[in-house]
């Protein structure tokens, strides 16, 4: 079974606007109202490709129940621990460029992540758990570090997608797989990269600090996928970008599903790649029709 664990869900509010005028009144050409929080997403692509798997973390208030709500509609299982805090509400604001302007999430307090901690003793040997996005500044740093210590225990894998200290401490518990971006990339290691090849060095890093697959997207530019099996560079399909926001994660969904269903990790990545694009060429998050007939225009060149 696959579990996703989102600490940090929200609504996301995806607002188009003709021009922007900061400081005026400006008008709404459009709005959307999505579930979001990476692992949520992760969830929703997982059940698009057919992969069963359930949704857990925090969410509380209105803005947590129409969440919840949207994942039955889904029949997406989910098994959240309820807090009393509403959960945040993240605006992603289209106009000539994409702003987004992300909540801090509510404050969690410690009975609550007791209880997330408690529905991890589930986990059996085999279960992947996907670990996204950030958490709320009230967990405290290490929240991550106990929950893949109740995941290791249990003999299960995990997958990571932060950023900073929490991805840096969980390299050496070795994840099955992280996905940085570029920037993420070069971030986490304090440096800036400019070229294919010092994307290639430094993701190799991860994979010597522990990490047993990683991905390396590159938006438009397509991804880079390193492995002890070798590296290898797929190109992204060409479409018109619709919305940007959660195609990391819809990558995530494709590997890790196709990789629970196949073990064949190229085909993980070609479906990571089509995933992830089709999210980007998409209102929502992608749909399966979609995701098939993107994996058609993916090469995969090993380098
Ligand atoms: N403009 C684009 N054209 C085609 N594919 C894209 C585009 N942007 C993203 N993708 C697809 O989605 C994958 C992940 O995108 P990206 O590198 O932007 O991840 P990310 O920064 O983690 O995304 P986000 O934070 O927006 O969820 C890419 O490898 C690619 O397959
Ligand atoms: O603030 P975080 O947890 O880092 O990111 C949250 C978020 O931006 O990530 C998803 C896209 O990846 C969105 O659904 C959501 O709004």
């Amino acid at each position: 079974m696959i579990y996703t664990v989102t600490l940090n869900p929200s609504i996301d509010y995806i607002v188009e606007v003709e021009d922007l005028t900061l400081g005026g009144l400006n008008r709404m050409k459009r709005d959307l109202k999505l579930p979001g929080g990476k692992g949520i997403n992760v969830s929703r692509v997982l059940n698009q490709l057919g992969v069963g798997n359930t949704a857990t973390g925090f969410l509380g208030g209105f803005t947590g129940r129409y969440i919840g709500q949207w994942l039955g509609e889904e029949h997406i299982s989910s098994d959240f621990v309820t807090v009393a805090e509403d959960t945040r509400i993240n605006i992603k604001l289209k106009a000539a460029e994409e702003t987004e302007i992300n909540g801090t999430g509510p404050a969690i307090r410690e009975e609550e992540a007791e209880a997330l901690l408690l529905k991890l003793e589930a986990l059996q040997a085999g279960d992947i758990l996907v670990l996204s996005g950030s958490a709320p500044p009230s967990l405290g740093g290490s929240f991550y570090s106990r929950l893949i210590a109740e995941c290791k225990s249990k003999k299960a894998e995990f997958v990571i997608d932060t950023t900073g200290q929490a991805l840096k401490d969980a390299l050496a518990q070795e994840p099955l797989l992280v996905k940085p971006n570029h920037h993420e990339l070069a971030e986490l290691f304090g440096v800036s990269i400019g070229s294919r090849d010092e994307i290639i060095t430094y993701g190799r890093r991860l994979l010597e600090s522990g990490a047993r697959n990683v991905l390396v997207s590159m938006a438009g530019e397509g991804a880079l996928f390193i492995s002890d099996q070798g590296v290898y560079f797929a190109n992204a399909p060409k479409g018109k970008v619709k919305n940007s926001v959660g195609a990391g994660d819809s990558m995530i969904a494709g590997f890790v599903g196709t990789l629970s269903l196949t073990g064949d990790v190229l085909e993980a990545f070609r479906t990571g790649v089509a995933s992830g694009s089709a999210t980007a060429f998409s209102d929502d998050l992608a749909d399966r029709a979609l995701i098939e007939q993107l994996k058609t225009q993916i090469q995969i060149e090993q380098l």
